[in-house]
Formats: C-alpha cells, structure tokens, sequence
C-alpha cells in the first residue's frame, strides 16, 4: 500500500472498527482522527463543542486530517468530515476514500448500545433514531462524492474488511 487509505461514513458506521481491524491485518500505521484530535486537545469534543461551538471544531477537524495524513496507513476519519469541500478533495487527492455505508436503523442500534457522549455530543437536539436520519439525509451525497468504493457496512467488521481487501486488491495476510 502506497498511499493512506480513508475511512468515512457517518456516527456508528464502523470507522474506528473496521479501520482498527484493516490495519492489523494489513500491517499499516492506525490513526483516528477523533482520537487524535482529543488526545491533542487534552479535552473530549463535546467540552470542545460545548466552549467553542462546532465551527472550532470543524476547524481543528481539518487541521488534524492535514496532520495525520502521510505516506500510507488507515486513517478513521469524524463522521462530519466530508461536510469541508476542502476534506473532501484533500482526502480523494491523497488516498483512497472508501465510504462504510449502513441503513439508518443499522446506525441507530450501534448507536443506542455505545453512545459516547464525549465523542458525539448530539448534532441536532433531537434523539438519536431522529438525528441519525436527518444527518444521514443531509450527508448521504456527501459521502459519496467524496467516496472511491462504497461497502456495505451493515456486515461483521471482518466480513466488511474482507470486501475492502477485495474492492482495493490488497495483499494483506488472512
Ligand atoms: N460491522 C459492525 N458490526 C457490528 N457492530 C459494529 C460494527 N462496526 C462497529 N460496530 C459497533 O458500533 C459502535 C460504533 O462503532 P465505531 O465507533 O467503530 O463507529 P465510527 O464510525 O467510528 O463512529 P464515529 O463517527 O462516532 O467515530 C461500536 O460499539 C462498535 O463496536
Ligand atoms: O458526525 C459528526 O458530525 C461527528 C462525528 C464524530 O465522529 C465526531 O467527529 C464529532 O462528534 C462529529
Ligand atoms: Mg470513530
């Protein structure tokens, strides 16, 4: 693999999973973007969100996606980061962008069972079956715009890393 490889998709869809279990297998670097960017910031993105609302955020989001981006390796991006035209064509410039696509009720579920309110501070107000479907909505086009393949993510994490493997003729081990 000789360029990085970008996970996107909305809140639940697996990013984190899947990029954790693709970089195993193929022996690549691991970065996720929330991860880092809480790390660097030493605070949560809700207390982010909370005293410097979401264009700060977003802000910092952008700044992170530069920062992480090097040679190859799976990078886990924010479920919002294909709202920046300037993520988008950063990323489809880059590397390849795959889009971890699942059915709202799929993303509810995953949701409702591990919130992590620290890491998604709600978007809308509105509860989570609600909020997930007008994101979904709004980002869906999104997402593929920004997207080189889309999988199903509503698969197991390994059955959804397989069909990347494939869709990328990866060599990784098994
Ligand atoms: N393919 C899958 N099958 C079943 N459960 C999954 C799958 N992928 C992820 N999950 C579960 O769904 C929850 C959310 O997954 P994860 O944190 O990887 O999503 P994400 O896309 O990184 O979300 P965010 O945009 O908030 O970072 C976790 O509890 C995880 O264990
Ligand atoms: O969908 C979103 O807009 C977000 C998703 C999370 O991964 C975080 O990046 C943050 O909570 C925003
Ligand atoms: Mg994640």
């Amino acid at each position: 693999m000789t360029q990085p490889i970008f996970l996107i998709g909305p809140r639940g869809c697996g990013k984190t999973t899947v990029g954790l279990e693709l970089a195993r297998l193929c022996q690549s670097e691991f970065v996720d973007t929330d991860h880092w960017l809480q790390t660097q910031a030493g605070q949560s993105i809700a207390d982010i969100v909370e005293q410097e609302g979401w264009e700060s955020f977003r802000a910092r989001e952008t700044a992170t996606l530069e920062a992480v981006t090097a040679g190859s390796g799976i990078i886990a991006t924010g479920g919002g980061i294909i709202l920046s035209a300037y993520n988008r064509q950063f990323m489809r410039e880059k590397g390849i962008v795959i889009y971890l696509c699942a059915p709202v009720p799929v993303l509810v579920e995953r949701l409702e069972a591990s919130p992590e309110e620290g890491q998604r501070p709600t978007l809308t107000g509105k509860p989570i079956s609600e909020e997930v479907s007008a994101v979904l909505a709004e980002r869906d086009a999104l997402y593929r715009e920004a997207a080189h393949h889309v999988v199903d993510a509503s698969l197991a994490p390994e059955d959804v890393v397989q069909n990347i493997v494939a869709a990328l003729h990866l060599a990784c081990a098994s």
